[in-house]
C-alpha cells in the first residue's frame, strides 16, 4: 500500500527515459554526476504531475513560517526548487547552514510509514520500507531527505546548535492535549495511567472530536518548521507559545497523525526505528540516487556507504552537511570532502577503563605508549576560526564559549601569522592562582554555565592541552600522536596558569609508571591516560571509546575501574533525619539499541544534607504520575515517586553482580546486572541523559571483573 502511495505521488516516469539516455555517459567523475543530479532535480514537473500532486496533497495550512505556502494559502506545488547542491554550499569555509526546509511530502505518508514500522519487527523489512520512502522522496526533490532524516531520528538539527531540543515534558503535553482535544486534564491523566502513551491518547481524542472546518493536510516541511519553532520558543511566555503552536498542529491532524506528532514532541517515536536503520536506509537511497536508479545495491555496499556517513558524522555531526556532501561528491568520496573543520565540534575520542598497571602492560605489549596526567575537570575542545573568532565546546558538543569569557586562544598561539585556525583538545580545570595549584572538580562546578561576566569570575581555569586535531584547516587526526604532539608544541606556547600541556611520561618501566601514577594523584589528578604513541593505532579516532586510550583512575582501581553515570528515574521519601527530602534514588543505565532506561540500583549513600535538599528542590518539579514506558524495572523495586529522565549521577560501585531485581543489560543477559554498594560522587551536568553509561558498557565492566572473567 505504501508502495502504491509513493509511486502515485512522486511520479518518476518523466525522469526514467532521461536516466537511461544519460546513464550512458555517466562516469565516476563526481563533477559530472553533480551536474547531472542538478539537471534531474531541477526538471519542472508537468501539469500531470502537478495535478496528481494536487489531488493527493492539497494545500498545507497557511503559516507565516511555512515557505512552502503562498500568502493566499495556495501551495506553489513542485515549483522548481534549488537542489541542496545549489542552495547550500558545503565548502570548508561554511560552518552553519541557514537553509529553511521546504518539503511538500504529506505528513500523513510519513505517519503511515511509522505505523507500518511500528507493526513489524524485522530490521531488514524496516530498512526496505524506509529506503523506498527516501528514494521516492528524493525523486521529488533531494532536499526532502534532510527534514525526513531528522524526523526519523527524532531530532531537529545538529546537537551543537542551541535550542533545537524538543523532548517536551508530559505535563505540558497533557495540558495541551486536554485544551485542544476537548478532554479534561483529569481524564487525560487517567487515560495516561491506563494507556501509557500520550500519542495514542491524542489520536483517539482527535478522532472523536467534531470539527467545523476540514483541516488542510499537513506537509513534512510545515510540521518540521513548526517543531523547530516550538523548540526555539524561549523567554517568559515560552510555555504559552509552545502550547499555541502545538495546538495549531494538533487541530490540523487527521487519522494517525496526532499520535506521531505527540511522540515527536516527546522526542521518542517508539516505533523500534533505530538510528542505525535510518542511516542504512539513507545510504541505500543515496546510492540508488547516485546511480540514477540503475543500481540495486547489495547489503555489503550499503553498509560500506553507511560507515562512510558515520565516519563523516563523527567529524561533522551535522546531517545536513553530510547529506549535501554525499549529493555533491558521491557517498564513497565523502571522506575526501567532508571532514572536521574549525567551528564544528567533532565527537571526542574516549578511553577504556583499566584496573591495574599490569592490564596496561598486557594491552600495550611491544607497543610504544605514553602516559599523561588525567586531569579532573571538563573536556574543552578549543577552536580558532579563520576569521579570528574562537569557540570552546564541551564533551557533548555544547558551545561553552560564554562560560569561559576569560579565555582567549590567540594568547596561546606562538605566531598568529602562521596559525590562522586550529582545533585543540584540552581539559579545563579549576586553578588556584595564588597557590598555583589545581582545585578539585567540585570547585569548577560552582562556576556558572551561562551568561558569565568576566568581572564576576572567582574560580579561574587553566586549560591542560593534550592533543591538536586540525591546524590551518589541515586535519591532523590521521597523524601519529607523536607527530600531533610535536605540532601542538610548535604552534602553541604555554602561559602559566592559563594554558599548559598535560604532563607526560613515556616509559615502559613498570615501577616508573607506578610512581608517575602516584605522583599524578598527589598533584590533584585522577590518575593517568595511557595512549599509543606511534603508528595507525595512535591516530585520533573521533567518537570512539578506543582501546588505544586507556584510563587508569586511582580511586576506582579497587572497584570496576571506573565510575558510572546513571540516570535518576525515581526516588524514595526520606525517613528520620532525611524526612522532608528524598532519602534514596532509583538509577538506571541507557540502552542505546532500544532507547530504554534499565534500572541498575537504588542509591542512598554519599549525599550530604545540602545535596539532598538541592536534589529535592530540583527533582520535585520533574515528578510524573507513573513510570515512563521506556523505564524497564521490576515491580519489587518501585520508588515512591517517578521522574522524567533529566539528571545523571556519577556513582562509584564496589562491584557489579547479577540481580533478580535490577534490569541493566537484561536484554542481553538472562538476568539484569546491578551495582553493589553504590555511592554518589557528583552530578554529571555535562552529559545528556542519553549519554548515561550504556547497558553495553555495564555488561563489559561486569564481564571484565576477574571473578566473572575466570
Ligand atoms: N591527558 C588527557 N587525555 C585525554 N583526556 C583527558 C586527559 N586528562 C583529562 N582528560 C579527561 O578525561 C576524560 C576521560 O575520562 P573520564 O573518566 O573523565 O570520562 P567521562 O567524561 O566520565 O566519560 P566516560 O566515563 O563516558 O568515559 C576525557 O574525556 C577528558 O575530559
Ligand atoms: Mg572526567
Ligand atoms: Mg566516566
Amino acid at each position: 500500500m505504501l508502495k502504491l502511495l509513493c509511486c502515485n505521488k512522486y511520479p518518476a516516469q518523466r525522469l526514467t527515459p532521461l536516466v537511461y539516455i544519460y546513464s550512458g555517459i555517466m562516469s565516476s567523475n563526481s563533477k559530472r554526476q553533480a551536474t547531472l543530479a542538478r539537471f534531474f532535480t531541477s526538471i519542472k514537473p508537468s501539469a500531470d504531475d502537478q495535478n496528481s500532486k494536487t489531488s493527493s496533497s492539497p494545500v498545507p495550512p497557511p503559516s507565516s513560517s511555512s515557505s512552502s505556502t503562498t500568502a493566499n494559502g495556495s501551495s506553489p506545488l513542485k515549483k522548481p526548487k534549488l537542489s541542496p547542491i545549489e542552495s547550500s554550499k558545503t565548502d570548508s569555509s561554511e560552518t552553519t547552514v541557514k537553509q529553511e526546509f521546504v518539503c511538500d511530502i504529506p505528513y500523513a505518508d510519513v505517519c503511515v510509514l511509522f505505523q507500518e514500522i511500528e507493526n513489524i519487527s524485522s530490521r531488514l523489512q524496516i530498512i526496505k520500507l524506509c529506503s523506498e520512502f527516501f528514494t521516492k522522496a528524493m525523486k521529488q526533490n533531494t532536499a526532502n531527505l534532510i527534514p525526513l532524516t531528522y524526523l526519523f531520528i527524532n531530532k531537529l538539527g545538529p546537537d551543537y546548535e542551541m535550542g533545537l531540543e524538543l523532548g517536551l515534558g508530559e505535563n505540558l503535553l497533557m495540558k495541551t492535549i486536554s485544551e485542544s482535544c476537548g478532554k479534561s486534564l483529569q481524564q487525560v491523566k487517567l487515560d495516561y495511567k491506563d494507556i501509557g502513551d500520550l500519542g495514542t491518547i491524542a489520536m483517539n481524542a482527535r478522532n472523536v472530536q467534531p470539527t467545523m472546518f476540514k483541516p488542510k493536510p499537513l506537509t513534512v516541511g510545515y510540521v518540521f518548521q513548526n517543531l523547530k519553532l516550538i523548540a526555539k520558543s524561549s523567554g517568559k511566555d515560552s510555555q504559552l507559545k509552545k502550547i499555541r503552536l502545538i495546538k495549531k498542529l494538533l487541530t490540523a491532524c487527521k487519522g494517525i497523525e496526532a499520535k506521531y506528532l505527540i511522540r515527536s514532541l516527546e522526542s521518542k517515536l517508539r516505533i523500534g526505528l533505530a538510528e542505525k536503520s535510518v542511516l542504512i536506509s539513507l545510504s541505500k537511497a543515496l546510492l540508488i540516487n547516485e546511480y540514477n536508479n540503475t543500481l540495486d545495491p547489495d547489503m555489503e555496499l550499503i553498509e560500506k556507504a553507511e560507515q562512510k556517513i558515520r565516519d563523516a558524522f563523527c567529524q561533522i555531526p551535522n546531517y545536513e552537511i553530510v547529506i549535501n556532501s554525499c549529493l555533491k561528491y558521491g557517498i564513497m568520496n565523502l571522506d575526501e570532502h567532508c571532514s572536521l573543520r574549525p567551528g564544528i565540534p567533532l565527537k571526542p575520542m574516549l578511553a577504556k577503563p583499566t584496573k591495574t598497571i599490569m592490564e596496561v602492560f598486557d594491552r600495550f605489549q611491544n607497543i610504544h605508549f605514553t602516559s599523561e596526567y588525567k586531569y579532573d575537570g571538563e573536556r574543552a575542545q578549543v577552536h580558532l576560526m579563520n576569521d579570528g573568532s574562537m569557540r570552546i565546546y564541551s564533551r557533548n558538543g555544547e558551545n561553552m564559549t560564554e562560560r569561559y569569557p576569560e579565555i582567549n586562544v590567540t594568547d596561546f598561539i606562538k605566531d598568529l601569522n602562521l596559525t590562522k585556525s586550529l582545533i585543540i583538545d584540552c581539559e579545563a580545570v579549576a586553578w588556584d592562582r595564588e597557590e598555583k595549584k589545581i582545585l578539585p572538580f567540585q570547585v569548577l562546578s560552582t562556576r556558572k554555565r551561562k551568561d558569565v561576566d568576566i568581572k564576576d569570575i572567582k574560580v579561574r581555569i587553566c586549560l591542560f592541552a593534550f592533543d591538536i586535531l586540525c591546524h590551518n584547516d589541515e586535519k591532523l587526526i590521521n597523524k601519529s600522536l607523536r607527530e600531533r604532539r610535536e605540532i601542538l608544541h610548535s604552534v602553541t606556547r604555554e602561559v602559566h596558569g592559563e594554558f599548559t600541556y598535560a604532563k607526560e611520561l613515556s616509559t615502559n618501566n613498570l615501577d616508573e609508571l607506578q610512581l608517575f601514577l602516584d605522583q599524578s594523584v598527589k598533584d590533584s589528578c585522577e590518575g593517568l591516560m595511557v595512549k599509543v604513541l606511534d603508528g595507525e593505532d595512535s591516530h585520533y579516532e573521533p567518537s570512539k571509546r578506543s582501546r588505544n586510550w586507556l584510563k587508569l583512575k586511582k580511586d576506582y582501581l579497587d572497584g570496576v575501574g571506573d565510575s558510572l553515570d546513571l540516570c535518576v528515574l525515581g526516588a524514595f521519601y526520606g525517613r528520620g533525619k532525611r524526612t522532608g527530602t528524598y532519602g534514596g534514588f532509583l538509577l538506571g543505565c541507557y540502552n542505546q539499541d532500544t532507547g530504554e532506561f534499565e534500572t541498575a540500583c537504588k542509591i542512598g549513600t554519599g549525599f550530604s544534607d545540602e545535596v539532598l535538599q538541592s536534589l529535592y528542590d530540583r527533582l520535585k518539579s520533574t515528578t510524573i504520575d507513573g513510570p515512563k514506558a521506556t523505564y524497564i524495572y521490576d515491580s519489587s523495586a518501585q520508588p515512591d515517586v517517578w521522574f522524567e529522565p533529566t539528571l545523571l549521577f556519577e556513582v562509584l560501585t564496589a562491584d557489579l553482580s547479577m540481580s533478580p531485581i535490577y534490569k541493566a543489560g537484561a536484554s542481553t543477559y538472562s538476568k539484569g546486572i546491578s551495582l553493589r554498594f553504590p555511592r554518589f560522587i557528583r552530578l554529571r551536568e555535562d552529559k545528556s541523559v542519553e549519554e548515561a553509561t550504556s547497558s553495553e558498557q555495564i555488561i563489559e565492566l561486569y564481564e571484565n571483573q576477574s571473578h566473572v572473567a575466570k
